[in-house]
């Protein structure tokens, strides 16, 4: 399987944990290359710019995922998800962790360097590693139906007997 390239980013909030985790994915085999697109030590800025740089780069195919630290990951997720093809999502545990792949093929993890404890964020952020979207699964047709959402289709509620 080949190795992922993960972007990471994070505001002055969360900073530490974007350090921290940045070293994690830099020793895994399972990383291909980690792109900073910061805030560096010295810098400040504000989420909605490190999460819409992140963003881009997973839209435009430069990497394949992005994870993303901010106080909450409430408003980094809320920049990425404004950048078309994106779909960026908050978790904080172990099963959300695992379906925002399986699930819903978000490409961008966000965490909230106030909310969780580093352990859990970098053993999350390790089983995060492990998963891979099926394209041939069940979830495959809800997550094209965000597509059409997002190009702006009318989509019509299916029955709720149609729904898996
Ligand atoms: O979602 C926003 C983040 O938590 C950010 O790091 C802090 O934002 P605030 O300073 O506006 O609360």
């Amino acid at each position: 399987m080949a190795g992922l390239r993960i972007v990471v980013g994070a505001d002055d909030a969360g900073y530490d944990y974007k350090e921290i985790l940045k070293r994690d994915l830099g020793a895994d085999d399972r990383v291909a290359s980690v792109t900073d697109v910061g805030v560096g030590g010295d810098e400040h800025t504000h989420y909605p710019y490190v999460g819409a740089a992140a963003a881009r780069m997973v839209a435009s195919g430069e990497a394949d995922r992005a994870l993303l630290i901010c106080g909450t990951g409430l408003g980094v997720a809320i920049a990425a998800n404004k950048v078309p093809g994106v779909r960026a999502v908050t978790a904080h545990d172990s099963f959300s962790v695992e379906r925002a792949v399986l699930s819903n093929d978000a490409q961008v993890l966000c965490m909230g360097q106030r909310v969780v404890g580093v352990e859990l964020a970098r053993r999350l952020v390790r089983e995060w590693l492990g998963y891979r979207f099926d394209p041939a699964s069940p979830s495959a047709p809800k997550v094209a139906a965000i597509g059409e959402v997002e190009a702006g289709a009318d989509i019509l509620p299916e029955p709720v007997g149609a729904c898996g």
